[in-house]
């Protein structure tokens, strides 16, 4: 079987509030996106690589690549206005019978292992969506204003990647887009796919605020030691 990795970095991280997108941060010496390109392509099932970025970005991520010496093969995609759209220039493109695993560029600290995992039960199971559970409790607020408490076991935070056989996620991202769209899997549970969940690892965070790069950057100085 055919496996692609789609590593979207089409953002600008407006909640990093800094002048360079976030995928591009200094993690360890590299850019985060280069952390996370380099887990797909260690992974046993050797995915073909689309990176998706923004079209003004192409220039400056060769440049990036030179002056760090990065050299694992990938192609460039442009992004759209939404995550949604950056996905599916990039699905669009794929046109062989495949499993493709969706992961956003800004999660660098994903495992190998479970990356395999999840090509491997997206293959027999036709999807697979890396979740853990919270830890914290969970309320949910309704539309009246009252909140009410759910049962933290049953609820799971959505990590990526997220993976899936090709036919039915390039048929799944041929809907419209809707706002309640922020992942993959709402996309693909839309279009009536059932979703598979796997255990994922708190340390595959998303760098969304600046206090999560300090973090990334003591996880990885831990695990070199
Ligand atoms: N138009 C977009 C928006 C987001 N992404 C990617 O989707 C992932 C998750 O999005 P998020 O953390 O929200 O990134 P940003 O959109 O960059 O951040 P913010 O929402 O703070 O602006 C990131 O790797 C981001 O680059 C993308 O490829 N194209
Ligand atoms: C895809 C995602 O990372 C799963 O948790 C998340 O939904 C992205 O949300 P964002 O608002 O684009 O950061």
């Amino acid at each position: 079987m055919k496996f692609f990795a789609v590593i979207v970095a089409g953002g600008s991280g407006t909640r990093m509030n800094a002048q360079l997108p976030k995928q591009f941060m200094l993690l360890a010496g590299k850019p985060v996106i280069m952390h996370t390109i380099t887990a797909f392509s260690a992974s046993a099932e050797k995915p073909e690589i689309m990176v998706v970025l923004n079209k003004q970005q192409f220039s400056f991520w060769e440049q990036l690549c030179a002056e760090h010496q990065f050299t694992v093969p990938h192609t460039l995609i442009a992004g759209g206005n939404t995550r949604f759209q950056s996905v599916k220039n990039a699905i669009d493109t794929i046109n062989e019978t495949s499993v493709i695993a969706i992961h956003d560029a800004v999660r660098p600290l994903i495992s190998t292992a479970i990356i395999s995992k999840a090509y491997q039960q997206a293959l027999t199971e036709g999807n697979s969506v890396v979740a853990v559970p919270s830890k914290d409790s969970v309320r949910w607020q309704k539309a009246n204003g009252v909140s009410q408490n759910l049962n933290r076991n049953e609820v799971f935070l959505v990590q990526t990647p997220q993976t899936f056989q090709s036919e039915m996620i390039k048929k799944a991202y041929q809907q419209e887009y809707k706002e309640e769209f922020t992942d993959d899997a709402s996309v693909a549970e839309s279009f009536g796919i059932r979703i598979n969940l796997l255990p994922g690892d708190p340390d595959n965070f998303k760098i969304t605020f600046p206090a999560d790069l300090l973090m990334a950057e003591l996880i990885l100085n831990e695990k070199s030691r």
